[in-house]
């Protein structure tokens, strides 16, 4: 049966359980991450943990354990597992309080390790490409609910996730109440033009790790990536569309809102990006197993 890391022990899965006066539950009070394990290493292991301290910090929420040992808890729950191809949710919670919203009434927070096998997200369309569909739901407010944290409060998400559902695309795509391209549910956007990539600042979006990845990638093939505001209009009159994240790595979008992007299938620089990420998530990492 499946180990669960709570509070500094490994559990089977079947008694992986929380109180219901947990913050985390009650009031979407806490902070999470999506990490990815390939081939036997972490991937941005590091950079993770950084993001998780970061969105705590941000709640102002004090993780009781150091980063370090916040990572050794990742590579030992692996273990335990023998995992080496895993999705792995680290999730810290304000803890367990009463039915009021007071974090102080928290004594402590409460943290889980979750991880489990995982193979490629989307399967074969990666090959063939992914539909969007922009919302009408935006994304939320920096100075509301910054979309810089990664909270236990994905509501925002999960509403676009059910407009595309209902849209029939595989993948939702949100602005920002300026009408400013913010991301998709799950990941962030770039698009190309004329050769050139864009993807926007992340004042209005999560600071996606496999974002910073596929910069620097293409920064490494001699193609830069222009951080700016893009619209509605940049989306339709793309040649090419990709989207990033943990989960969804790099994938194509060849169609938005029934319009197909470009030539309605993955572009030569999105492919690149697709290759790319196979080889650099292969072959870096943090080795989970001595
Ligand atoms: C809103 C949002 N934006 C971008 C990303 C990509 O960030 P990274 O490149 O750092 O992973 C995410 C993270 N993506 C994510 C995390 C957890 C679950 C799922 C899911 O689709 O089930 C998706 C995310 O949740």
């Amino acid at each position: 049966e499946l180990l669960i890391y709570y509070n500094g022990e490994y559990v089977p899965k079947s008694k992986a359980t929380t109180s219901v006066y947990d913050h985390g539950f009650l009031y979407g009070d806490g902070v999470f991450e999506g990490i990815r394990a390939y081939n036997g290493r972490v991937f941005k292991l590091r950079e993770h943990v950084d993001r998780l301290y970061d969105s705590a910090t941000a709640i102002a929420l004090k993780i009781p354990m150091t980063k370090e040992e916040m990572e050794e808890a990742i590579l030992e729950t692996l273990r335990r597992n023998n995992l080496r191809d895993a999705y792995i949710r680290p999730i810290v919670s304000r803890g367990n309080g009463d039915l009021g919203l007071d974090p102080r009434k928290c004594a402590k927070p409460n943290i889980f390790i979750i991880s489990q096998e995982w193979g490629a997200m989307y399967g074969d369309l990666y090959e063939t490409g992914l539909t969007g569909v922009t919302v009408a739901v935006r994304r939320n407010a920096a100075d509301a609910l910054s979309p810089n944290i990664k909270s236990l409060n994905y509501l925002n998400n999960i509403l676009a996730k059910i407009e595309a559902n209902e849209k029939g695309g595989d993948e939702a795509i949100f602005f920002d109440s300026n009408g400013y391209l913010s991301e998709g549910s799950g990941d962030n956007i770039f698009i190309i033009k004329n050769g050139k990539v864009y993807t926007p600042p992340t004042v209005n979006n999560l600071r996606g790790i496999t974002r910073a990845t596929a910069i620097e990638l293409l920064e490494e093939m001699g193609i830069k990536v222009h951080v700016e505001n893009l619209g509605m209009f940049d989306l339709y009159t793309a040649d090419e569309i990709f989207v990033t994240g943990t989960a969804a790595e790099a994938a194509p979008l060849v169609k938005v809102d029934g319009r197909a992007i470009g030539t309605g299938k993955p572009g030569p620089v999105t492919k690149k990006m697709v290759e790319a990420f196979k080889r650099v998530t292969q072959s870096t990492g943090t080795p989970i197993f001595r």
